[in-house]
């Protein structure tokens, strides 16, 4: 998805001292490999998520202090089925395998794997049956358990050295481990939120087992990456484009400390944001940080190259081209810059590296992605290209960024445009910000703002017929939409309660002239996106 992060993701790794605390999570194609990552660092250590074909020296150099073997959709009995590197069982550090990851260490040492008659989908019980210390002060001997299954295959002969710890209907061997070696290998899937206790077991596997101290935190991040820019950088120009949006405002803070004013951030309105927007982010900024900023109004070059234009992905193609003319331009006023930064996060990085390798199918261009290496003269610096959002969200919080900003819902660099289906105009956008800002305005004094992760509103290409005041109206129809989100990559949509939508449907119809009709989005992501283009 993200051509910057192809290029960033081979050495994403920390070569610094400061947090040699690492686990290496290896990735056999899981959908749920993130979510290991999000325990483990959940849990203080400091984690990388590689495909599984990483090379021997690149495990050895990155030196973790444990391994994690992720899940897969392969089968292990499957010809060409992805196989453990021999180097994780020769660097004497302790290895979990998760589903996939238990089977094919098993079956790599010595013990068998069969495709199952009894297979586990969603919950299923354990039984422990030994003492272990991968759940030690969790779980005990005689206990049964709540975990969250998704098997076809399972292990039925254990390789030499190991013992089975806890069993399940479908899994006589859901827990095992050989402590002389460290290995341990769980049938379930820990990481997940169904497993109740799952994060605990996660943490056990890297603080007791592999002895990492969980020292990963905001401020040592904050610290390091200071350190980082100033060496990438050294007496260079840094041009930020900054959207008032989370990423790029705690990049551009960020960079800002790391080298003054070597930093200038652009600010574009490219006609397509919501209302009053523009004068928010200027003011915000101003007031509250001495970062130099320069404030282009570009709505005229955006919405003159929009016209006529409906298909979604040469919107946003023509946004994302805009955007680095405008960049480009900016940059030459400032007599030339070496590097454009941007607010990277580390979800796109794993994307571009999954497993499948090959090229992934694009679903939408990112508008600040597309193209963006063959035509860049400028460097790239990606502070946060290792963090997940709430990751962010608490780094700007550790610099003090205010809660106005930090706690912003996600808002596209091809805004408004992605949420009017079809061609844009302005007299659609003008009708949409205002529908928009009463959908928004009804959350917050609801109170349910934090609890969302994203809301906005779509103005349909629908004109329906409608009767008020005794009147028939021929006009617009639109749709809310509302998500809860933890990092955009999956979503669900928020329930809210009858009497709310109604009361902004009211308010919509009553207020906007020009739309007479309010639906609310009831799809996921997957099968939705979040954005409607
Ligand atoms: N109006 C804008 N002016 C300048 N740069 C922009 C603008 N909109 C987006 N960008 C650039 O595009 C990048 C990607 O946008 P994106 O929306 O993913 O991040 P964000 O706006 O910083 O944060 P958030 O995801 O919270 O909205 C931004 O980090 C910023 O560098
Ligand atoms: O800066 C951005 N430029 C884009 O081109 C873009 N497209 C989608 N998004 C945001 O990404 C998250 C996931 O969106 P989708 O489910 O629609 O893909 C949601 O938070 C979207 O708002 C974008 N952000
Ligand atoms: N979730 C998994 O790792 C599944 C592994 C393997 N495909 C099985 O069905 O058992
Ligand atoms: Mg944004």
């Amino acid at each position: 998805m993200n051509e910057t992060a192809k290029t960033a993701a081979p050495e994403a790794g920390l070569d610094e001292t400061l947090h040699d605390d690492r686990i290496l999570i290896l990735d056999f194609g899981s959908q749920v490999t993130q979510l290991i990552a999000r325990r483990v660092r959940e849990s203080g250590v400091y984690c990388e998520i590689w495909p599984y074909s990483s090379s021997a020296e690149r495990i050895r150099a990155f030196a973790p202090k444990g391994i994690i073997l992720s899940g897969s959709p392969a089968s292990v009995l499957d010809k060409d089925a992805p196989t453990i590197p021999d180097v994780v069982f020769s660097l004497n550090v302790p290895v979990l395998g998760i589903c996939y990851g238990q089977q094919a260490m098993c079956r790599q040492l010595g013990g068998t794997v069969e495709t199952s008659e009894h297979r586990e989908f969603g919950r299923a019980h354990i039984d422990i049956i030994k003492d272990c210390a991968l759940f030690r002060g969790t779980w005990a001997r005689g206990g049964r358990e709540q975990v969250w299954m998704s098997h076809g295959d399972r292990v039925t002969k254990l390789p030499p050295g190991f013992q089975a710890v806890a069993v399940s209907e479908g899994a006589p061997f859901a827990i095992i481990a050989d402590e002389g070696r460290r290995l341990y290998g769980v049938q379930f899937h820990p990481e997940v939120v169904h497993t109740p206790h799952g994060a605990a077991l996660l943490r056990n596997f890297t603080h007791d087992v592999a002895g990492c101290r969980g020292t990963w935190t905001m401020a040592g991040f904050r610290e390091m990456e200071i350190a980082r820019i100033r060496q990438q950088v050294g007496k260079g120009r840094v041009i930020c484009g900054l959207s008032g949006g989370v990423d790029s405002s705690v990049a551009a803070v960020l960079i800002h400390q790391a080298i003054g004013d070597q930093l200038t951030c652009i600010f574009v309105d490219p006609g397509i944001l919501r209302a009053g927007e523009a004068d928010e982010v200027i003011r915000t900024f101003r007031d509250r940080f001495n970062i130099h900023l320069i404030h282009r109004d570009a709505s005229d070059l955006f919405l003159n190259a929009l016209e006529g234009v409906s298909d979604p992905e040469i919107k946003r193609k023509t946004i994302g081209r805009l955007f680095i003319e405008v960049f480009e331009e900016e940059a030459a006023k400032l007599g030339g810059a070496e590097f454009l930064a941007q607010g990277t996060l580390y979800p796109d990085v794993i994307e571009s590296v999954s497993f499948t390798g090959g090229p992934s199918v694009t679903i939408k261009s990112h508008h600040n992605v597309g193209g963006l290496p063959e035509r860049m003269k400028m460097q790239l610096v990606e502070p946060l290209r290792e963090l997940f959002k709430d990751e962010v969200r608490e780094l700007g919080r550790e610099m003090d960024i205010p809660e106005a900003i930090v706690g912003r819902h996600p808002f596209p660099g091809p805004g408004l445009a992605i949420r009017i289906p079809g061609a844009i105009t302005r007299e659609k956008l003008d009708l949409l910000r205002r529908v928009d800002s009463i959908f928004l305005e009804e959350i917050r004094s609801a109170g349910l703002y934090d609890a969302i992760w994203q809301a906005f509103a779509v103005l349909l290409p629908v004109r329906t017929v409608g009767v008020m005041g005794d009147g028939r109206t021929y006009d617009y129809a639109c749709a809310l939409r509302a998500v809860t989100s933890t990092d955009g990559m999956t979503a669900d949509i928020y329930p809210f309660d009858m009497s709310f939508l109604n009361r902004v449907a009211g308010r919509i119809v009553n207020e906007v002239r020009g739309v007479n009709r309010v639906t609310y989005d009831i799809t996921s992501k997957p099968p939705g996106t979040i954005e409607w283009e």
